[in-house]
């Protein structure tokens, strides 16, 4: 399997080494596997003025997969649009039709007292966020700031949905949902968007075809406020691309930390790329504090899911499991009586637990 590695930007390379690591256990243990790296986001801007260049494009569609650190820094946020970092990954995600984003945001037991939320309303938590990544308002046309005939500046982006994008992902989510507790919630604003509204329409058409699923649907500020007062209630969700970001970062501090939270992102074929859900953290770059797992976590999911390997994708689990009932910690998810440690230490107690 050819995996193409991408540090990017901010905590991007920390956490990335720490997954590289184990990469690197696994493949002295046999693993078949050849890497490349690439730049993605301010990375490549820095070197070669944009955020998605050529020789990345090349290597990303020759690879079997992808795994990614994060993109963004507040260096790039005056940049025109188009080479900002952000843009980068747009780019990536389109040009390798990942529309399938899997967000599994799983509460650890030993974390029950890292969630801001009460240990009894998160335990045993273990909910799917299927997020649309190729669509929507993120990628819609038209887009822009112009002047409007009132002679006014202002801003407009486009909410958009064709029907056979929201079938496709409906098929992955309901898929998802059979292999789990048959339970799937499609998270929509059909009370005052239309696109939202048709959304509405093609999942409820598409679940005649799995009747052994119960799909339910929610409106997202509805959703919003579940997920903090009952997430339990929920199996898997499915919803549009901007609803997907946001609730899976609110997802994540379910779990203890938004640095505990992986991510796939699929074509139709299971080629993937793989990262954490959150970004650069600028703020704690290039002090060795982040918390590497949800990238060593994406990296068991690509194993997975692009590389067929169930074993390895349960070792790399098993691991950051060991690594947390043995009391590691790093700062995000730290708590009297654990263990607190740097990034690079928690990559060490990680390879020390495979
Ligand atoms: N997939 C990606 O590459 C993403 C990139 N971004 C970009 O990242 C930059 C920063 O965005 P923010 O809104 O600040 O979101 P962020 O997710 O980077 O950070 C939010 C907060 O979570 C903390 N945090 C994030 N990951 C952590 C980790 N592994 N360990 C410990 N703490 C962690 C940060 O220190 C910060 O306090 C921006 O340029 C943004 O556009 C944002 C989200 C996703
Ligand atoms: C640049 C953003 C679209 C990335 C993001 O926030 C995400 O994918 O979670
Ligand atoms: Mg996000």
């Amino acid at each position: 399997m050819k995996i193409l590695i991408l540090p990017g930007d901010g905590i991007g390379p920390e956490i990335i080494a720490q997954a590289t690591r184990v990469l690197d256990v696994l493949r002295s243990d046999g693993l078949k596997v050849e890497t490349e790296t690439a730049p993605l986001g301010g990375a490549a801007y820095d070197q070669y003025g944009a955020p998605y260049p050529q020789v990345t494009q090349d290597l990303a569609r020759a690879a079997d997969a992808v795994l990614l650190g994060a993109v963004g820094g507040p260096q790039y946020d005056t940049l025109d649009r188009p080479l900002r970092p952000e843009r980068g990954l747009l780019a990536i995600r389109k040009d390798l039709n990942l529309f399938a984003n899997l967000r599994p945001a799983i509460l650890y037991p030993e974390l029950a007292n890292a969630s801001t939320l009460k240990p009894e309303v998160v335990s045993g938590l273990d909910i799917l966020i299927v997020r649309e990544l190729t669509g929507d308002i993120y990628f819609g046309q038209p887009r822009g700031v112009h002047v409007n005939e009132a002679g006014e500046r202002e801003g407009f982006n486009t909410m958009r949905y064709s029907e056979s994008e929201i079938r496709r992902i409906a098929h992955v989510a309901f898929k998802a949902a059979q292999k789990r507790q048959k339970k799937l919630c499609s998270v929509d604003k059909a009370n005052v968007l239309e696109t939202t509204e048709f959304w509405k329409e093609i999942v409820t058409d598409v679940a005649k075809e799995y009747p052994d699923v119960a799909l339910s649907h929610m409106y997202v500020d509805n959703a919003a406020m579940q997920l903090v007062r009952n997430p339990k209630q929920f199996d898997v969700m499915v919803t549009g691309n901007i609803f997907g970001d946001i609730l899976s970062d609110e997802a994540s501090m379910l779990t203890g930390s938004i640095g505990m939270l992986p991510s796939a992102s699929l074509d139709q074929n299971n080629k993937g790329m793989y990262e954490p859900s959150h970004g650069s953290a600028p703020d704690i770059a290039g002090k060795n504090l982040a918390n590497p797992l949800a990238t060593i976590l994406s990296l068991a999911m690509l194993l997975r899911y692009s590389g067929n390997n169930e074993a390895a994708a349960v070792r790399v689990e098993n691991a950051v499991k060991a690594v947390l009932a043995q009391g590691y910690r790093t700062g995000d998810i730290f708590e009297a009586g654990t263990n607190k440690v740097s990034c690079s230490e928690m990559g060490d107690a990680v390879v020390a637990a495979l």
